[in-house]
This record gives C-alpha cells, sequence and structure tokens, in this order.
C-alpha cells in the first residue's frame, strides 16, 4: 500500500455523530497522530480505519501493492485492550497472532521469538501473560506488529504504561516500518517520538484539522 485517503469521513456511534467530516491523506513512509481530549474521537477514528467501525459517511481508499485487498486486511491495529489470551505463554500468544495475521503483503515478518526478542522479552517468553506486568502485557501486544508484515499500523496509545527502554524500542520500530514504506496512525496523549508526523486535531471543530507536528 502507497497511499491512504479519508475524504469527509464520518462516524456514529450509539446514535451520535462522534466523528464528522475528516480529511487526510498518507503516503508511503508518513505518520499521522490523532490528537484531541478524552471523548473527542480519537479511538472511534482509529476503529473505523480498521474495520471495526462501519463510517456513516465519507470514504477511506487506498493504493498500491495489494490495493485490491480490504483495508483491515493491510492493517495492524493494537488498541488499548491488549487482546491476549491470560492463560497462554507470552509466545503462545504470538504463535497464534502470526497464524491469525498472515498476509500476502511483502516485508519484514519475524519468528515469534524474535519479536518477542525485538521487544526484550525473551525471558519471558514463556511465561503465561497473566502473570506479567502491564507494561509487559502491552510489550507483547506491541510484539505482534513484528510477525506479520503489514503497511498500516493503527495505534491506540501505545505506549501506555511503557517504561523509558521500551518507548526508545517501540520509536525504532515506527522509524524501521516508515523506512521501509509503511504507515502509522497512532492516537496519543503523550509524545510518541513521531515528531514529522502529521497532526489530526478532533478536539477543536467538526471538521478534522490537519496540521504538521
Ligand atoms: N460503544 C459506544 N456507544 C456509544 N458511544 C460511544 C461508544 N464508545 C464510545 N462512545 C462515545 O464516543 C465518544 C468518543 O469516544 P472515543 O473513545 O473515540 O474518544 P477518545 O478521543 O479516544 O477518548 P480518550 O482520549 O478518552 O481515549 C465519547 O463521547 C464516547 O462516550
Amino acid at each position: 500500500m502507497t497511499s491512504l485517503s479519508a475524504r469527509s469521513v464520518s462516524v456514529d456511534r450509539g446514535g451520535r455523530a462522534i466523528v464528522k467530516n475528516i480529511h487526510f491523506e498518507l503516503r508511503a513512509g508518513e505518520a499521522l497522530v490523532a490528537l484531541g481530549r478524552n471523548g473527542a474521537g480519537k479511538s472511534t477514528l482509529l476503529r473505523a480505519i480498521a474495520g471495526f467501525l462501519p463510517l456513516s459517511g465519507g470514504e477511506l481508499t487506498h493504493a498500491g501493492e495489494a490495493s485490491e485487498a480490504p483495508l483491515p486486511e493491510l492493517c495492524h491495529y493494537v488498541g488499548h485492550a491488549d487482546g491476549l489470551k491470560s492463560a497462554l505463554t507470552a509466545s503462545e500468544n504470538l504463535e497464534f497472532w502470526a497464524r491469525m495475521l498472515a498476509t500476502p503483503s511483502s516485508g519484514e515478518s519475524l519468528a515469534p521469538s524474535q519479536a518477542l526478542h525485538r521487544m526484550g522479552l525473551k525471558r519471558l517468553a514463556d511465561f503465561p501473560v497473566a502473570y506479567l506486568s502491564a507494561g509487559q502485557k502491552r510489550r507483547v501486544a506491541l510484539a505482534r506488529l513484528f510477525v506479520s508484515p503489514r503497511p498500516l499500523w493503527i495505534l491506540d496509545e501505545p505506549a501506555t504504561a511503557l517504561d523509558v527502554a521500551s518507548q526508545e524500542i517501540l520509536g525504532e520500530a515506527f522509524a524501521r516500518h516508515r523506512a521501509s514504506g509503511g504507515m502509522i496512525i497512532a492516537a496519543t496523549h503523550a509524545p510518541l517520538g513521531l515528531i514529522d508526523a502529521a497532526v489530526l486535531d478532533l478536539s477543536a471543530t467538526d471538521a478534522g484539522a490537519i496540521g504538521n507536528a
């Protein structure tokens, strides 16, 4: 995928218009950061792009490699919930995600053990997830980004509970993904190190205002 365009995108929840008339254009290697107060609609927009919520208006279009594939198949989505099975080990969770997220997209793909190693979790690979701390669980959840190459990473508050070292690992992963032509859309209240990202501020207006970070 080499580009993603949002044109007049709107999303309703519970009968209310939450996201209204959003426009953005994202090209290979670029990042977009969604900002805004609690309840502004950041998670709603991200979930709609990932295919978990329908659009009530507008359209999302993508072009480039695998453009015939539906957008959700080209995305990694890591939301507020870690999406882990607590009775399974970190390794077993990653093996599940590697099978679940298998994709025809080209790009780097790590074995589950390598993905855990990259997130500094090698020592904990055989621990049941239930025994891990909040930050360690978050690192397992993020390790799924590496087990299957997907061009668009959609990340809702990805740095929540991460210590400084893990935030640095995440920053390196962002840089590597973008250098290989990947795209990132992230919602955050704290800096993510995506300093050259475009910013979509969902707080202020009905129409998402796009500018530079
Ligand atoms: N399942 C739902 N049904 C109805 N309304 C919902 C639902 N989920 C969220 N909302 C409403 O949508 C609005 C936007 O919520 P959303 O989670 O997208 O905000 P956010 O910008 O991500 O907030 P935060 O910074 O707190 O994570 C809120 O007013 C919320 O009450």
